[in-house]
């Protein structure tokens, strides 16, 4: 037998190849695998030095590759796939050896796992990696959880492969058990109402402003140099600047307007909604994706609607920048409060500044966003809105986010994610809300009881007068 791999990845599709060649390049010693073997011969043909980099066609010649104790980084569609290949694997592997799950599976899957395994006698980390392909190939961030001596025996390879920010390498052990899969779900939550308000965003500039696509993405542009600087306004930009040779459109024109989803923003929404976050621009941008998937319907009923013109107009970009700035960090709020009631149900643990600082470089929430945040007071006990240099910063932008809605709404053009983020902002920050008379009406029609302001601890009810009974 050759020499053996310090690591091996099982899936070689688009983030699993890209990692395989980072690691190689940074000197790691890696077996490949994939469950279509042709694909591994593709890899290793774009391969020009593959010392580096051994490919395997059958998993127990792949295992057997593998130093001790052994490590196998799964790199595979999340769901029922990543069981099968665990059950593929464990006659092969020995107590003590190590799986990582770097997928983005749902974190009760990894819960399960992680049990499972130590009965098996193995180690297991769910690894949450952020960063898309490109990060896989050159720098992503990587969120490891599970069990902490399997994290430090990978720690080394993983700091060589992370990006690198101002704060060191992207990569810090998230905590116990399934956390790893968790802050990766919440990473997702957030870049979905970032992604959605980004659109939003264009969707004003090109049916309000009547702005071309390349003047958007100038205009992104800008942003990102003087304002902001963010991965996802860069690849909003880039996106806004493709063209398609077919029509010589805008490619975005041509791009059906139907936003897919994979699962880690749905599981976010069903978390916050379980543990009792209050995620609202989040589960908008959840529900935004869900509606854009009716074409038909939409397309058949927006025939029949009226269309209302408004003649207001948006008198500078700086009011559409301050919304876009605003609801990127009403979506950080609600994120980061998910994770601290989390930590707190499930004992994880979790380091919100750590959390933070492995999402500034090489994440899809890459953002200089994120060293304003850091700033703020992180320790406290349910929302970052209870930090009132937080708020001051918000409290700046609303009065731009406002107008922008009101706009919107005076135009019919829907915004839910913004919308969502200003309702969000102002509910939490009102000491009274109408759920007075939600409790009033639930005991008048179901006997649920309420309190009163003035007996907090005491359940009520309505004496009903007899002739005001149902
Ligand atoms: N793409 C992205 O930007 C990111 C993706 N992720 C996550 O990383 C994981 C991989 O994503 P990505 O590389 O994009 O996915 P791809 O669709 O490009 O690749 C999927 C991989 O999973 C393998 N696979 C699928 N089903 C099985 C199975 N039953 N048994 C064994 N192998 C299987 C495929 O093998 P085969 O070739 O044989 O079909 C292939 O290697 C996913 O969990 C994804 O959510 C995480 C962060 C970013
Ligand atoms: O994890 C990712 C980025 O961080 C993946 O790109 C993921 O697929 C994005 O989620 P979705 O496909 O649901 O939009």
């Amino acid at each position: 037998m050759g020499k053996l791999s310090r690591l091996g990845i099982f899936g070689l599709g688009t983030m699993g190849r890209n990692l395989a060649l980072n690691f190689a390049d940074n000197g790691v010693q890696i077996s490949v695998f994939n469950r279509e073997i042709e694909v591994v011969d593709e890899l290793l043909k774009t391969i020009s030095d593959t010392g580096k980099v051994s490919g395997f066609k059958n998993v127990s010649d792949f295992v057997f590759s593998l130093d001790k104790p052994r490590i196998v980084i799964l790199l595979i569609t999340a769901g029922k796939p990543v069981d099968e290949a665990i059950e593929q694997l464990l006659p092969y592997l020995e107590p003590g050896d190590i799986i990582v799950d770097s997928g983005n599976s749902y974190y009760k899957d990894t819960e399960r796992r992680y049990e499972y395994l130590k009965s098996q006698g193995l180690r297991f980390v769910g690894l949450g990696i952020s960063g898309g392909s490109e990060g896989a190939r050159k720098g992503p961030a990587l969120m490891p959880g599970g069990d902490f001596s399997a994290y430090k025996d990978l720690e080394d390879s993983l700091k060589l492969v992370a990006a690198k920010s101002h704060y060191g390498p992207c990569v810090e052990y998230m905590g116990n058990r399934s956390v790893g899969h968790f802050v990766k779900m919440v990473h997702n939550g957030i870049e979905y109402a970032i992604i959605g308000a980004i659109s939003e965003v264009f969707y004003v500039m090109r049916n309000l402003m009547r702005m071309t696509h390349e003047e958007i993405a100038d205009v992104f542009e800008e942003w990102n140099k003087k304002d902001f600087d963010s991965f996802l306004l860069r690849t909003a930009s880039a996106v806004l600047k493709q063209v398609d040779e077919k029509t010589g459109k805008p490619y975005v024109d041509v791009i059906l307007d139907l936003a897919e989803q994979k699962g880690t923003g749905l599981w976010f929404t069903q978390t916050a909604l379980e543990i009792g976050v209050p995620a609202m621009s989040i589960s908008a941008s959840v529900n935004s994706r869900i509606i854009s998937t009716y074409k038909e319907l939409r397309r058949s009923v927006a025939e029949k609607r009226e269309t209302i013109s408004s003649s207001k107009v948006i008198e500078s970009f700086e009011t559409l920048r301050d919304a876009l700035f605003f609801s990127s960090l009403i979506a950080h709020a609600e994120g980061l409060w998910l994770l601290t009631k989390a930590s707190q149900i499930f004992n994880y643990g979790t380091d919100l500044e750590k959390v933070l600082k492995v999402w500034r470089k090489g994440s899809i929430l890459e953002s200089s966003l994120i060293d304003s945040i850091l700033k703020h007071n992180l320790n406290f006990s349910n929302c970052l809105i209870e930090d009132g240099d937080f708020r001051a910063v918000l409290e700046k932008l609303l009065p731009s986010t406002m107008a922008l809605s009101n706009l919107c709404r005076g135009a019919a053009i829907p915004i839910p994610v913004i919308n969502s983020s200003i309702d969000f902002y102002l509910s939490v920050t009102s000491e009274n809300l109408p759920a007075n008379l939600v409790q009033g009406i639930r005991d008048w029609f179901g006997y649920h009881g309420f309190y009163r302001v003035d007996q907090p601890g005491t359940v009520f009810h309505f004496v009903k007068p007899e002739s005001q009974s149902d």
